[in-house]
């Protein structure tokens, strides 16, 4: 460790202190994780799991570990160094993200993901805090809870952030998939809207009762295997029912609110994979202007706003030949007119991407929804053969062998979005708080 000198502290964890420091001989500055517990022998260090996940995993979007050193028993690992962490980013954020920013740091994280679960590895402790930043770029970070997918359960030494933890997990499934790391994904794509945290659970009970508070309590339509998990049974759920997510999220758009709808959903099954998210609308936005509607009013750009429309979300269109079957959303609105106000100010080029932009409207306005897989409204995304087989027998099942990324679920072509209806407005409007203090804790 000679070689590396100190600069300062920029993280305590729960497994190690991370320092800046820079390399003597070199002058590059990296970031050095003493990890808090000694180590006696070699093996030791090489079996754990941040090891043994970083030495496989090499992606631009994932923190590279340049090299692992003991030294009187002390472990040390030395990672290129970021700048800050997304937490810090939300953190120091006095305005809101724009969604085209949000865009980009979700696209980075899903690509990392992708890659990472391609590997046959998924997270398990996905956070603000574990996502580091420099210039825009962002890379997933800590590894000591990233698991082989073909690791066998029961997973008993699962301890991840409580904020970001799946509802399985919440409710003590033995086995679960990297469908845990989807749903903090969901849960970080909304707070980087709201920059708060959607579930901030003060207890594991407070837990459930937070994301029942936004999800609606979950029955068996919504998820049959949640019902039977070994805490369910004992656990009251709070019969509450489901906000709107559009009062919750005022700043996002319908296809950033459905793709978190979808990956923060209670069956991990509906839940979509990274590859099947990164296919969502939301990474499309430019393909899937809403036709703009003929009123004097949306001309009218530098007008202030009115009242955000009334909007129910409908599937419809789905024809008999196999053509037609692309899923289409409807928007519905209460009037036209209050859908002239409401269809967003896209800049110039992006309304030129809508084909008959301009013309007398005939219809409202409609965002095809690239859906092939022709299941009907309201049934989960195609599962990728290997999260099947993974769940049917509870036990170790490699993902497929890493590569260019055709394994773990992914549909090139096609995509396995369908919208579920948003509901009804329950629920009076929440603010857009400044993000608080964090308290992490961990069980
Ligand atoms: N490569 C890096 N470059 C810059 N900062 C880093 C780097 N790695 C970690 N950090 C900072 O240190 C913090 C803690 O790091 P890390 O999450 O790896 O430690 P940990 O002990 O495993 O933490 P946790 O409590 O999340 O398990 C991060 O949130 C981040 O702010």
């Amino acid at each position: 460790m000679e070689r590396y000198k100190v600069i300062r502290e920029i993280g305590d964890g729960t497994c190690g202190n991370v320092f800046r420091a820079y390399n003597i001989e070199t002058n590059e500055i990296v970031a050095v994780k003493k990890m808090k517990r000694k180590f006696y022998h070699w093996e030791e260090c090489i079996s754990l799991r941040e090891v043994k996940a970083l030495q496989k995993l090499n992606h631009p979007n994932i923190v590279q570990l340049k090299e692992v050193t003991m030294e009187n028993h002390e472990l040390f690992f030395i990672f290129e160094h970021m700048d800050c962490n997304l937490y810090d980013v939300i953190r120091e954020r006095s305005a809101p993200f724009s969604e085209e920013e949000i865009r980009k740091f979700m696209l980075q994280i899903l690509q990392g993901l992708v890659y990472m679960h391609n590997n046959g590895y998924f997270h398990r402790d996905l956070k603000p805090e574990n996502l580091l930043v420099t210039n825009g770029i962002v890379k997933i970070a800590d590894f000591g809870l990233a698991r082989e997918v073909c690791s066998s359960p029961p997973y008993t030494d699962y301890v991840s952030t409580r904020w970001y933890r799946a509802p399985e997990v919440l409710l003590q499934a033995s086995a679960y998939t990297p469908s845990i790391d989807m749903w903090a994904i969901g849960a970080i794509l909304a707070e980087l809207f709201t920059l708060s945290p959607l579930f901030p659970g003060e207890t594991e009970t407070d837990q459930v009762y937070k994301i029942c508070a936004v999800l609606g309590t979950p029955d068996y339509s919504l998820w049959p295997e949640g019902m039977n998990l070994p805490r369910s049974s004992s656990f009251q759920f709070f019969q509450i029912p489901p906000r709107n997510l559009w009062e919750l999220i005022p700043n996002a758009s319908l296809e950033a609110l459905d793709l978190i709808k979808q990956l923060c959903s209670w069956d991990p099954r509906r839940r979509p994979t990274a590859e099947q998210a990164l296919q969502h609308p939301f990474f499309n936005v430019r393909k899937w202007v809403p036709r703009p509607l003929h009123d004097a009013s949306y001309s009218k750009r530098n007008e202030p706003r009115a009242t955000p429309p009334r909007l129910e979300l409908d599937l419809w269109c789905f024809g008999k030949e196999s053509d037609d079957l692309d899923l289409t959303l409807s928007l519905k609105p209460s009037s036209v007119s209050d859908l002239g106000k409401h269809v967003p100010e896209h800049r110039q080029e992006e309304n030129l991407l809508y084909p008959g932009y301009g013309n007398p409207p005939v219809q409202p306005g409609l965002w095809p929804l690239m859906s092939s897989s022709h299941r009907p409204l309201g049934e989960a995304p195609a599962m990728p053969s290997w999260q099947q087989a993974y769940i049917a027998d509870s036990q170790a099942t490699a993902l497929p062998a890493a590569g260019g990324g055709g394994g773990g679920g992914g549909f090139p072509g096609s995509s396995p979005f369908g919208l579920f209806p948003l509901q009804p407005n329950l629920m009076e409007k929440r603010s857009l708080a400044p993000a608080p203090i964090r308290q992490v804790n961990f069980f």
